[in-house]
């Protein structure tokens, strides 16, 4: 019997502060949420201690941030007006980072497949990628309530590389924060790390399998080493 043929290699992105810069629309939807409790507008410094657990736990920390914590039954009607705030001006002024579109045509042609791993909703992931016009580069878009478990358990990768027919063994994630480290580190996969989103500390200290500073450095040969290095040091 001839062999099966060889599953596509997979590039897993996260979305914020990965894939897109959605750093002016979070913050304006975030404001626009907490302004129904009086509460003073946070910036753009406060976002990377906030964002990392979708809309939620955002709202919840941006909150307690304001020295206003909430009663649990406060928090739906905030959510639901973060929401509906959010998805009414996608795409806002969100954006892809410089270079991504041309890297991921440049993965695609060579026969990688593309994925999206985020703790955002997913509902909003979908709604912004595709206000973008990015959907048709990803086989799977999972965000953080498409499973009953999110980043960093490795279960929300490993359900989105079966969701994009991937294979765990030939599979890179990249991503901006601790969560997205962690995930790859909890499936045993390599990482690459960029420096430009969300994270509240320097990405060298999450350990990375690889930082780039820009996604023209992400190219097949990238993701070609990073697999053979990381498959070298599991077998040692
Ligand atoms: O929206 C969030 O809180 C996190 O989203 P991310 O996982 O795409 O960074
Ligand atoms: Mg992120």
């Amino acid at each position: 019997m001839a062999p099966a043929p060889a599953r596509a290699t997979l590039v897993v992105f996260d979305l914020d502060g990965t894939l897109l810069d959605t750093h002016s629309d979070l913050v304006e939807s975030l404001n626009h949420t907490i302004a129904a409790l009086g509460l003073e507008p946070v910036s753009y410094d406060d976002l990377t201690h906030l964002v990392g657990q979708g809309a939620r736990v955002m709202i919840e920390r941006a909150c307690r941030l304001r020295g206003h914590p909430l009663e649990a039954d406060a928090l739906p009607p905030l959510v639901e007006r973060f929401v509906a705030h959010y998805a009414g001006n996608m795409p806002g002024r969100t954006e892809p980072y410089p270079g991504l579109v041309a890297a991921m045509d440049r993965l695609s042609s060579a026969g990688y497949r593309l994925a999206v791993c985020t703790n955002k909703m997913e509902s909003l992931a979908l709604g912004l990628i595709d206000k973008l016009d990015l959907t048709q580069y990803f086989d799977a878009i999972t965000g953080g309530d498409t499973f009953e478990y999110r980043k960093p358990d490795a279960r929300h990768l490993t359900g989105t590389v079966d969701r994009a027919g991937g294979d765990i063994a030939r599979t890179v994630m990249i991503g901006d924060s601790i969560n997205d480290i962690a995930v790859a580190k909890n499936a045993g996969v390599p990482s690459i790390a960029v420096p430009f989103g969300y994270s509240d500390v320097p990405v060298s200290s999450l350990d990375p399998d690889q930082i780039i500073m820009h996604f023209d450095e992400l190219t097949p040969e990238l993701v070609e080493r990073l697999l053979r290095e990381f498959a070298t040091k599991v077998a040692v």
